[in-house]
């Protein structure tokens, strides 16, 4: 039997955030649960994208603005700064991206489609439609699995091609070669995740991990 996930607190590793709070975690473990069927694997997986999300978007910036309230007018913290995108990859991401609009309605959405060759475990694209001022957005990524990494570095690769300056790389469940992958690509790219898990096995996939993730989303196998 693998342990599952004892990633540190806030990690250790530099550019990554382990949002290990005790919710995230039991909604995860719920996920990982192989007896979980897909509408609450969907519920879980929208709900910790929620949960990331307030990690990953901490340090958006905020200015004063002046307001009234029934009490008295004063200076209030509002958003400020770049405005958002998120951008989810095919199809896995999108859920995440669709729970996280919520919070940020105005953001717009990208989406860029990839899978990964089950032989070669290579990132084969077949689909990219990013928002035209897409280089003027702080852009947060979203895809629940970062297993061999070779996904998130296309896409991240796609998204500074467009123009995109800016981006955070969204995860539920990450492994270090994954990681470690996307920063010899991308090194100034920060990753926010539920939990690291212990490695990949002989077919790529996250160990223990949870399966398929896009296959357990969309009920496909
Ligand atoms: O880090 P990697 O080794 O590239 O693996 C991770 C990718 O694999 C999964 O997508 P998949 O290819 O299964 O496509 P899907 O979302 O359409 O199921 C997952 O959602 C990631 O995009
Ligand atoms: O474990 C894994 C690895 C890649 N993609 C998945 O959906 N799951
Ligand atoms: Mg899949």
């Amino acid at each position: 039997m693998t342990k599952a996930s004892s990633s540190p607190s806030k990690s250790t590793l530099s550019k990554v955030t382990v949002a290990d709070h005790p919710l995230i975690l039991h909604k995860l473990s719920r996920m990982r649960d192989v007896e979980t069927g897909v509408k609450e694997f969907r519920e879980l997986a929208g709900e910790i994208s929620l949960l990331l999300a307030y990690e990953a978007m901490r340090d958006l910036e905020t200015a004063p603005q002046t307001l009234s309230t029934p009490i008295e007018t004063a200076e209030f913290p509002m958003l400020s700064g770049k405005k958002l995108a998120l951008v989810a990859i095919l199809r896995a991401g999108l859920i995440m991206a669709d729970a996280i609009v919520q919070l940020v309605p105005a953001a717009k959405v990208g989406h860029i489609g990839l899978y990964r060759d089950p032989q070669t475990l290579k990132p084969v694209a077949y689909y990219s439609k990013l928002p035209q001022d897409i280089a003027e957005r702080r852009v947060f990524v979203t895809d629940p699995m970062l297993a061999t990494g070779g996904s998130a570095v296309a896409a991240i690769q796609t998204l500074k091609d467009a123009g995109a300056q800016t981006i955070k790389l969204m995860t539920i469940l990450s492994v270090p070669e994954g990681i470690a992958a996307v920063h010899a690509a991308h090194p100034e790219v920060e990753i926010v995740t539920a939990a690291i898990d212990t490695g990949l096995n002989d077919h790529g996939y996250i160990v223990p991990g949870l399966g398929d993730a896009g296959d357990r989303i969309y009920g496909t196998k």
